[in-house]
């Protein structure tokens, strides 16, 4: 398969690239990062001490030498390649986080005509929680509250992380509500005692911190901690690339790592 990897000098984009190196059956075959980026112009293994011959670029007509397009990078750089994805029937799977609704609705649009994954963790050990949360939840619903916790480096920028929001979804779905009428975002000064059905969010940032989950489910006399834990980057890298592999001969459709890894 010939890979386009989108925000080539990032954090992930750069994972993505060693893991499409060492693949033996992908090639990297486009780096693109947006203009202005420090990064244009130069080796995509740069980082590595390698020499690829694939230069990093803000064309986005590259794409047409790409059978997919791994995107972790802004929700704004991302509704670009979408157009670009759209325009030359290329593949996507967006690993970026913090979406609006219209957004998500263009993803959604986009998905009638090319086959995309779209999911906020690639990490097999992420989508087999959402899992135990959602059998929690089912068993959890009288006399227990729900809290979702994160935490990530100081660099991340949306909040919460788009881990958290799904693990709240999970809950709300299972509760049969709509997260935004039950969420509590944030808490501070005389909140008043906690009300039945909330489920509540909180946020750390700091440090290196890769991505810490828990979600919580709180009754009289006990407690359920459901956690993951990120120990390195590897496992997000694998997981786009097995999504990859997945979407080969799809020609449209709008697919989840749960789809991927056929939980
Ligand atoms: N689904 C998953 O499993 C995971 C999802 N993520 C998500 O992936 C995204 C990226 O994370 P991370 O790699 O840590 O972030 P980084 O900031 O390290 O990397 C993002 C890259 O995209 C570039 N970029 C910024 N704006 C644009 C734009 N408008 N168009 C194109 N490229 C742009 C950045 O350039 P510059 O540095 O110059 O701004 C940078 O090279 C986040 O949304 C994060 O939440 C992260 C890990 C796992
Ligand atoms: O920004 C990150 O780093 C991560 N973002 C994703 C998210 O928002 O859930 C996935 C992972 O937690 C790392």
């Amino acid at each position: 398969m010939r890979i386009a990897i989108a925000g080539a000098n990032g954090r992930m984009g750069r994972m993505l690239i060693e893991a499409v190196l060492s693949s033996h059956d992908m090639q990297l075959a486009v780096a693109l990062d947006h203009t202005g980026s420090d990064a244009i112009g130069k080796d995509a293994g740069a980082f590595l001490g390698k020499e690829t011959g694939v230069l990093i670029s803000d064309d986005l007509s590259q794409l047409q030498q790409a059978d997919c397009l791994i995107d972790f990078t802004r929700p704004e750089g991302t509704m670009n390649h979408v157009t670009a994805c759209l325009a030359h029937n290329c593949q996507l799977i967006i690993g970026t986080t913090g979406f609006n609704e219209e957004q998500k609705a263009r993803i959604q649009q986009a998905a009638e005509q090319i086959a995309i994954v779209f999911a906020p963790n690639m990490s097999v050990g992420v989508n087999v929680t959402l899992r135990l949360i959602e059998l929690a939840a089912k068993l959890m619903q009288e006399g227990f509250d729900a809290e979702v916790f994160e935490a990530h480096h100081r660099n991340k920028v949306d909040a919460p992380s788009g881990t958290a929001l799904a693990m709240g979804e999970a809950i709300a779905k299972t509760w049969g509500v709509n997260l935004n009428d039950v969420a509590d975002w944030t808490r501070y000064g005389h909140t008043g005692a906690r009300e039945d059905g909330r489920i509540g969010f909180s946020v750390v940032r700091g440090g290196d911190i890769i991505g810490d989950h828990t979600v919580y489910f709180c009754g009289e006399g006990e407690r359920i901690e459901i956690t993951h834990r990120s120990s390195n980057r590897t496992t997000y890298a694998q997981g786009s690339l097995r999504a990859a592999r997945f979407l080969k001969g799809k020609s449209h459709g709008l697919y989840t790592m749960q789809d991927v890894l056929g939980s």
